[in-house]
């Protein structure tokens, strides 16, 4: 596992957990604009999603790290990203399975799932690393929950 820093939210919560992922996967971005992206080929994307509130559940968690695991993980490690027609299509573009819509949907996921909580966590960024040379960072709008 490759431990890097990320970009900080300020946040007024006392507790922030992340968690960090490897997730191999195929995609394909399904525009001329592209290039050889529109071609089926692969990434090992570092994910890091912060999860922040202020009272724990009964197990001492705010969340527990292996829900997370299952709910980004779980779904997308080793399986073609555009195969997942719940989480993107191949015709609006706010759903092709770019760096930016893999962070906004990761977020999308884990939030609705927080919103299941009685003590209700809230995530404050996603960070998707596709390559060493291109990431995207994703965080809701102020006041967007
Ligand atoms: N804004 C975006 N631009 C591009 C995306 C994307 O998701 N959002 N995706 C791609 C391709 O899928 C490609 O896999 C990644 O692009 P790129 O950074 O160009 O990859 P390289 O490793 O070739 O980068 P270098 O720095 O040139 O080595 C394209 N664009
Ligand atoms: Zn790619």
């Amino acid at each position: 596992m490759m431990h890097q820093l990320y970009p900080q939210v300020m946040h007024p919560y006392r507790y922030e957990l992340n968690k960090d992922m490897h997730i191999a996967a195929a995609h394909f971005i399904p525009h001329e604009a592209a290039g050889s992206c529109a071609n089926v080929h692969g990434h090992t994307y570092i994910v890091n999603v912060t999860i922040a509130g202020d009272e724990l559940d009964e197990s001492g968690f705010l969340v527990n790290f292996q829900t997370i695991k299952q709910l980004v993980h779980g779904k997308l490690d080793h399986t073609l990203l555009n195969d997942h027609s719940d989480w993107f299509d191949g015709h609006d573009p706010n759903r092709f399975p770019t760096t930016e819509v893999v962070a906004r949907t990761i977020y999308e996921t884990i939030q609705r799932y927080l919103d299941t909580l009685p003590h209700k966590p809230t995530c404050l960024q996603v960070f998707v690393r596709e390559t060493p040379t291109s990431y995207v960072v994703y965080r809701p709008k102020a006041g967007e929950r």
